[in-house]
C-alpha cells in the first residue's frame, strides 16, 4: 500500500479483485512444466523463512536446478532458474507485507518475501541478474537477487539481461520525476524511493521482458508474445495431427537450422507456402507479361486516385528508324506482340474521367499459380491498401453486396492503412450465382475514385456477363524451370537435397501448382525425407486443389494416346493394351478413370464421346470398334437409368469406365478434332417441339374423335396418312365454279381439317414471301427434314381452305349456340330483324330526303319535240290529267322525272368514268 492508499485508508485488495483472472492465468500455465501450482496453492503456501545471507548467497550463486538444490531456496518461493521453465504465475503478495517483512538485518529470521511476479518465461543461459541496493551511505550496502525484492513489479527485471543498480544516493522521499524507481519501506514504516540505473550490458534485452517491466499495465501474467507463441505451437500440433504429419518429426525439423544458422521459432511452425510466400514483385513466379499487364492496369487509376498525371510514353524511335517505309510500318503494326497490343489497349482506353475503361480486372487460371499472391503484391506495390473478400464465404447475394459496398465506399483513416483501397475478390467463381454478375455489375457503376478492384477466379460460366466488362487476364501455367528453381531454393534452405530433375518431375505431377509443390516438399520433409529422388516423387499421391480438367482437354486425352507411348502403341486399337504392357495400360486406365471421375460431368462427357467417336481416324474395316463403342454407350445409358430410377448411386463408380473403354477403342496418335456436342440438345429441342405440336393438335380435337386416338397412335399410325388426306386435288379457281363433286370434296376436306384441329395460317418466310403453313406444325413429326412433301397444295388453294375453314368454324359455333339456346336465339333474331328494318327505313328515309332535294333542285327545261326535219311535233292527245302544279305555278318535278327516280324502291347513281374492276351482270331481282 503506498502513501496515497495509506492516506485514504484504501486497502490493497488487488488479489481479491483479480482472483478469478489470476486463477485462470495460473490454470493456463499450469500445464507447463515444471511448475504446476495454482495461484491458490501459492496463496496457501507459506514461504519458508529465508535469511538475508541466504538470499545473498542465492543471488550470487551460479544458477542451479532448484529441484536439486532445495536448501538455497524453497521451491515455492524461489524464482525459476536456468534449466527450468515456469510460466506459472505466483501469488501476488500484499505489498505491505513485503515491506514489513523486509529487514536489513542479516540475522533476522524474516526472510525476503519471494517474488510475487512469476515472469520467468523461457530457458535462458543469461546470467542471473542482480541488483546492488544501497539504502544509505552509512548503512552497509546490500546486494540481493531481484527475486528477493518483489516490489512493484521489480521481479520482472530479474530476467532482464540488463543490470539495474539502485543506490542510496538516489533515495528520495518523493517518487523521482524521471526514470524508473523502487519503493522501499523499512521496518519503521519509512518509505523511500530509489532511482534505478541500468548497468551496461553487452546483451541486447529481450523486448518482451523490458516491456513487461516498464510499460506493461500488468494485466497479463504472461506477456502477449509468449501467449502467441504458445497458441501457435498448439495450433501447429493440432494441424499436424489432422494432416497426418508426425509432430515429433516436425518438432525435429523445428530445431533444425537454416543456412543462416538461426531458426525463427515462430516461423518453424508455419506452413512453407506462407513462410516462403513472395513479398516483392521480383519474387513472383507468375508470367512476367501477366504481372506487368496487371500492374499497368492498376497504374491507370493513378490519375484519379493519386492525382498523378500519366507519363506520356515516349515513342520508340529506334523501331521507327528501322522501318524504312510505310509498307514496313504496316507490317510492324500487323506483327505486334500480344504484350504490345494489350499494353496499347491499356494505354488508349481511358474514359472521360480519366479512369480505365475496364473498372475491374479478372484474373483467371488454374489453381495454385499465384493469382491471389500477384493481386496482393501488385496492389501493395502500387500504393493501395488491399481489402480482400473471399467470395465463397458469403453465400447470400445481399451479404456479398454489403461487403463490396463496405470495401469500396469506406476508407481507413488510421495508421498505415490510410491509403486508397484495392478490393481483391478471391474465388469469385464460388460466389452465389447471381452475385458476381449483378452485385459487381452494379458496383462497377458505383465505383468511387478510391477503389480499384481485382478478381480472382478459376473458370465459371456464371461469370460470363462479368467478363464483358472486365479487363481479362488469363494466367498461363508457371514455367516449370522457374518453379523448380524456387523449389530448389526452398529445399536448400530447409536442408533437403533434391536434384533439378526430381523437382521438375514434381512440377509436372502437380501441373505446376506452386501450392501443391511446396506443400509436398514440406510433407516429405516432415516425414524425415531429407533426400528427394524421382522414385519418391512418382510414388507420392499429391492432392491437388480443384484438379478437374476442362471437357475439351478431357476428350482430347481420351481420343489421343499419351505422347511418350505413341511410338510403341501403333495404330491397333484393340491390341494397344497388350503392346504397351500391362503396367502402362493400367496406368492409362487409372489416369482416364481418375480424370473422368474428377470431372464429374458424366452426361456431357458421354455426349462428347458419342458425337465425336465416329470422326476419329479408325483403322477398323469391320467396324468392330464402333459396335463395341455403341455397346458401351448402351451399357452406360442403362446404368444411368438404373441409377436415377433406383437412386442407387453406388453404381456411379462404373460410369467412368465408358471413357476408359473409348480411350482403348479409339485413341490415336494424331491430335483429334473435337467439336462440342450439340446433337443431344438439338434432339431434345426437336422432341419438345414435336410434342408440343402434337399436344396442341390433340387438345382441340372433338371428344368423339379424341377418344379413339392417343399420342403414340397419332404419331406412328395415323398422322402420315392424315396429311395425305388433307391434300386433295383442287383447282385453284373460285369455289363457285367448282363442280358439285369438287364442292363435296371441299366440304369433306374442311370437315376433316376442323375435326383434327388443323388449319392453314399465313406466314412470311425470311425472304419476305407469304406462304400458308399447316397449323399446328405436325408435318415435321412424320417427315424427314430436307425432303420435299409428297403432295403440295398451291398458295391459292391453301388460302381458300383456310378461309372456308374459318367460315365453317363460325357457322358451327353459331349452330351450336343456337342449339343450346333456341328461344334466346329467336328473340335475338327478331330484334336483329327489327333493327335491320329500322335501319333500312332510316336509310331509305335518308335517301328519300336526298332525292327529294335533288328533284327539287332539278330544273327541267321543257324543249319542244322536233321531227327529223326540225319541225315541232304536235303531241298526241293524252287523257286529261290535271297538271299538278305547285303553289308557285311550277310543274311538279315528280311528274316530269317519273316515279322511277323519286318513289322507286330501286335507284342508282351513275358515275362517269372508266373502271377496270371485274364486271358482273347484276339483275335487279337479285337486289330485291
Ligand atoms: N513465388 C512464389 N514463391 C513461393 N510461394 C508462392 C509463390 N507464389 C505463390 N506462392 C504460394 O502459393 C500458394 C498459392 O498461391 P495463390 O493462392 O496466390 O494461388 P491462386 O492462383 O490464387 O490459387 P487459387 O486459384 O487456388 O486461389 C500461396 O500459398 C502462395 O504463398
Amino acid at each position: 500500500m503506498d502513501e496515497y492508499d495509506e492516506m485514504y485508508g484504501i486497502e490493497d485488495d488487488f488479489e481479491q479483485q483479480f482472483a478469478d483472472e489470476l486463477e485462470v492465468m495460473a490454470e493456463m500455465d499450469s500445464i507447463e512444466p515444471p511448475y504446476h501450482g495454482k495461484v491458490s496453492e501459492f496463496r496457501n503456501k507459506k514461504s519458508a523463512p529465508q535469511t538475508f545471507e541466504d538470499a545473498l548467497m542465492s543471488g550470487d550463486l551460479p544458477l542451479r536446478n532448484p529441484a536439486a538444490d532445495t536448501s538455497a531456496l524453497d521451491t515455492a518461493t524461489a524464482p525459476p532458474c536456468d534449466g527450468e521453465e515456469s510460466l506459472t504465475p505466483k501469488a501476488k503478495r500484499h505489498k505491505q507485507d513485503v515491506a514489513k517483512k523486509l529487514q536489513f538485518d542479516a540475522t533476522q529470521d524474516d526472510g525476503i518475501t519471494p517474488p510475487s511476479s512469476p515472469e520467468v518465461y523461457e530457458k535462458s543461459d543469461r546470467s542471473r541478474p542482480a541488483f546492488a541496493l544501497s539504502l544509505s551511505p552509512d548503512r552497509p550496502q546490500v546486494a540481493m537477487t531481484a527475486s528477493m525484492l518483489d516490489i512493484s513489479g521489480l521481479a520482472a527485471l530479474q530476467e532482464s539481461p540488463k543490470r539495474v543498480t539502485t543506490t542510496a544516493r538516489h533515495a528520495q522521499k518523493r517518487p523521482p520525476v524521471m526514470g524508473d524507481y523502487v519503493t522501499v519501506t523499512d521496518s519503521m514504516g519509512n518509505r523511500v524511493y530509489l532511482s534505478k540505473k541500468e548497468e551496461e550490458d553487452d546483451k541486447v534485452p529481450d523486448p518482451r521482458f523490458f516491456r513487461n517491466s516498464q510499460s506493461a499495465l500488468g494485466l497479463l501474467a504472461v506477456p502477449i508474445e509468449v501467449l502467441k507463441e504458445q497458441v501457435a505451437e498448439k495450433f501447429f500440433c493440432l494441424s499436424t495431427v489432422f494432416s497426418g504429419i508426425d509432430p515429433e518429426l516436425l518438432a525435429e525439423e523445428d530445431t533444425g537450422e537454416d543456412d543462416d544458422g538461426a531458426v525463427d521459432e515462430g516461423s518453424s511452425s508455419r506452413l512453407w507456402v506462407d513462410r516462403f510466400a513472395p513479398q516483392h514483385y521480383m519474387e513472383l513466379l507468375s508470367d512476367d507479361f501477366t504481372n506487368r499487364c496487371l500492374l499497368k492496369w492498376l497504374k491507370l487509376w493513378d490519375t484519379v486516385v493519386f492525382g498523378r498525371e500519366r507519363k506520356q510514353r515516349p515513342a520508340a524511335p529506334e523501331v521507327r528508324s528501322n522501318i524504312p517505309n510505310a509498307h514496313n510500318q504496316n507490317q510492324a503494326q500487323r506483327f505486334k506482340t500480344k504484350s504490345q497490343i494489350t499494353e496499347e489497349i491499356l494505354e488508349a482506353e481511358l474514359d472521360q474521367h480519366k479512369r480505365p475503361k475496364y473498372k475491374v480486372a479478372l484474373l483467371s487460371g488454374p489453381p495454385g499459380l499465384g493469382k491471389t499472391t500477384l493481386a496482393h503484391i501488385i496492389a501493395r506495390h502500387a500504393g493501395y491498401n488491399v481489402v480482400e473478400i473471399n467470395a465463397s464465404d458469403d453465400r447470400s447475394a445481399e451479404l456479398f453486396q454489403k461487403r463490396i459496398d463496405t470495401a469500396t465506399q469506406m476508407k481507413s483513416v488510421l495508421g498505415a492503412n490510410e491509403k486508397p483501397n484495392c478490393l481483391v475478390i478471391d474465388e469469385i467463381d464460388g460466389a452465389p450465382s447471381v452475385s458476381p454478375t449483378f452485385c459487381l455489375t452494379k458496383t462497377l457503376y458505383c465505383f468511387g475514385q478510391l477503389s480499384a478492384s481485382a478478381m480472382i477466379c478459376n473458370y465459371a460460366p456464371a461469370l460470363r456477363p462479368l467478363r464483358q466488362q472486365a479487363f481479362l487476364l488469363t494466367f498461363p501455367p508457371t514455367q516449370p524451370s522457374r518453379l523448380a528453381q524456387r523449389l530448389a531454393e526452398i529445399a536448400r534452405r530447409q536442408g533437403m537435397k533434391a536434384d533439378t530433375g526430381t523437382l521438375m518431375a514434381l512440377c509436372e505431377k502437380t501441373d505446376n501448382d506452386i501450392r501443391s509443390c511446396i506443400n509436398t516438399l514440406q510433407f516429405l520433409h516432415g516425414r524425415g525425407q531429407k533426400q528427394l529422388d524421382q522414385r519418391v516423387v512418382s510414388s507420392m499421391c499429391v492432392g491437388l486443389k480443384d484438379q478437374n480438367k476442362g471437357l475439351f482437354s478431357l476428350w482430347q486425352e481420351i481420343f489421343q494416346l499419351p505422347r511418350l507411348k505413341r511410338k510403341r502403341v501403333g495404330g491397333d486399337v484393340f491390341g494397344g493394351l497388350e503392346e504397351v504392357g500391362f503396367k502402362e495400360g493400367t496406368q492409362r486406365l487409372q489416369h482416364i478413370i481418375h480424370l473422368a471421375s474428377s470431372n464429374g460431368e458424366h452426361e456431357k462427357l458421354t455426349q462428347g464421346l458419342y458425337d465425336n467417336f465416329l470422326s476419329m481416324k479408325l483403322k477398323d474395316p469391320g467396324l468392330l470398334g464402333v459396335c463395341a463403342g455403341l455397346d458401351w454407350l448402351c451399357f452406360s445409358d442403362l446404368m444411368n437409368e438404373w441409377i436415377l430410377h433406383g437412386q442407387n448411386y453406388s453404381l456411379m463408380r462404373y460410369l467412368p469406365f465408358l471413357p476408359a473403354a473409348f480411350h482403348y477403342l479409339f485413341a490415336a496418335n494424331s491430335v483429334p478434332r473435337i467439336s462440342y456436342p450439340n446433337s443431344h440438345y438439338e434432339a431434345l429441342t426437336k422432341t419438345q417441339h414435336t410434342k408440343n405440336a402434337i399436344i396442341s393438335m390433340l387438345a382441340e380435337i372433338p371428344p368423339g374423335i379424341r377418344s379413339r386416338i392417343c399420342l403414340s397412335t397419332l404419331c406412328l399410325d395415323f398422322l402420315s396418312l392424315l396429311l395425305e388426306l388433307i391434300c386433295p386435288r383442287l383447282r385453284p379457281v373460285n369455289p363457285q365454279l367448282y363442280s358439285a363433286r369438287e364442292k363435296q370434296q371441299l366440304c369433306e376436306l374442311i370437315d376433316t381439317m376442323i375435326n383434327y384441329n388443323l388449319t392453314y395460317r399465313q406466314d412470311r418466310t425470311p425472304e419476305g414471301q407469304y406462304t400458308y403453313v399447316l397449323e399446328p406444325h405436325v408435318e415435321d413429326v412424320v417427315r424427314f427434314p430436307g425432303l420435299p412433301p409428297r403432295k403440295q397444295l398451291t398458295y391459292q388453294v391453301k388460302q381458300l381452305i383456310a378461309r372456308e375453314t374459318e367460315l365453317e368454324k363460325m357457322r358451327r359455333v353459331e349452330q351450336a349456340h343456337q342449339k343450346r339456346n333456341p328461344q334466346r336465339t329467336e328473340a335475338v333474331k327478331g330484334e336483329q330483324q327489327v333493327k335491320k328494318s329500322d335501319t333500312k327505313k332510316q336509310t331509305s328515309r335518308n335517301h328519300q330526303q336526298r332525292l327529294e332535294n335533288i328533284v327539287k333542285q332539278t330544273v327541267v327545261e321543257s324543249k319542244p319535240e322536233l321531227d327529223f326535219f326540225g319541225r315541232a311535233i304536235v303531241p298526241k292527245e293524252k287523257p286529261a290529267v290535271t297538271p299538278a302544279t305547285g303553289e308557285d305555278g311550277k310543274v311538279n318535278g315528280t311528274l316530269q322525272i317519273g316515279k322511277a327516280v323519286g318513289n322507286s324502291d330501286v335507284w342508282f347513281r351513275f358515275n362517269e368514268g372508266v373502271s377496270n374492276a371485274v364486271r358482273r351482270n347484276v339483275y335487279i331481282r337479285e337486289l330485291l
